[in-house]
């Protein structure tokens, strides 16, 4: 899998003043590279992630998906790209309250991507047993801290092995411990696994695995 970005231009409008920012991003990601976006807040990182991952769109330039032009998608596509390709994981842990470890992670998986409910928990455990959180599978998200709460959103947004794997700001706020086990985890994942991954990042916990630094 190939994705480029080419000549991205994306504002926001507030109180009619139009706030400019992302200003002409090019790149190109390839798989079993990660892939480092640094800058300080505000400068656009979670924006340009919204972009590549098809949540956002850009006001000008071309997203590209191997040699498919994503504007040339309709909404059907886009979707299938999302489900099937494209894992994300938020700063914000989004786990639901009412659901255990297990069902947090299989839940999405089960109902989309046609697989087996005893399949896809077995495929869990082990992600979870990477992630060293195998012994939380059966406890509620408040029972859990944040780090493993984390990690439990790692393990969710990985369960279908996407070709594209999106971390937004993963280890803000997280103590070494948890910020190691995350670290170790997504540099054996992507280069075992052959997968791409983008992280956004203000600290320097990821400079080390990272292919290739992009600083906005
Ligand atoms: N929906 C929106 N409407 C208006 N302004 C927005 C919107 N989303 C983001 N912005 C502004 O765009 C700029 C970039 O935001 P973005 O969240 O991409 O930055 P960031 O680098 O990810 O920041 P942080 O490290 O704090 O998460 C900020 O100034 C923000 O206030």
């Amino acid at each position: 899998m190939i994705v480029k970005a080419e000549n991205i231009f994306k504002s926001y409008k507030k109180n009619k003043i139009t706030l400019p920012v992302i200003k002409d991003f090019n790149y190109e990601f390839k798989d079993n590279h990660i892939y480092l976006i640094k800058g300080f807040s505000g400068k656009g990182k979670t924006t340009i992630l919204s972009i590549l991952a098809l949540l956002d769109k850009e006001d000008s330039g071309k997203i590209y998906y191997n040699d498919k032009l994503v504007s040339d998608m309709d909404s059907e596509e886009k979707c299938r790209v999302r489900r099937e390709e494209i894992g994300i994981v938020f700063q914000k842990y989004n786990l639901l309250q009412g659901l255990t470890v297990l069902e947090n992670i299989i839940l999405v998986d089960v109902s989309t991507q046609n697989l087996k409910k005893e399949e896809a928990t077995l495929k869990a455990i082990e992600i979870l047993r990477m992630l060293q959180v195998e012994e939380k599978k059966d406890c509620y998200p408040h029972e859990l801290s944040g780090g493993e709460q984390q990690r439990v959103g790692i393990a969710r947004a990985i369960l279908k092995n996407p070709r594209i794997c999106i971390f937004d700001e993963p280890v803000s706020n997280l103590d070494d411990k948890n910020i190691d086990i995350i670290v170790k985890f997504i540099n054996n994942y992507c280069h075992q696994k052959d997968r791409m991954a983008i992280i956004s990042s203000h600290s320097e916990h990821f400079d080390e695995i990272a292919d290739n630094i992009i600083n906005l």
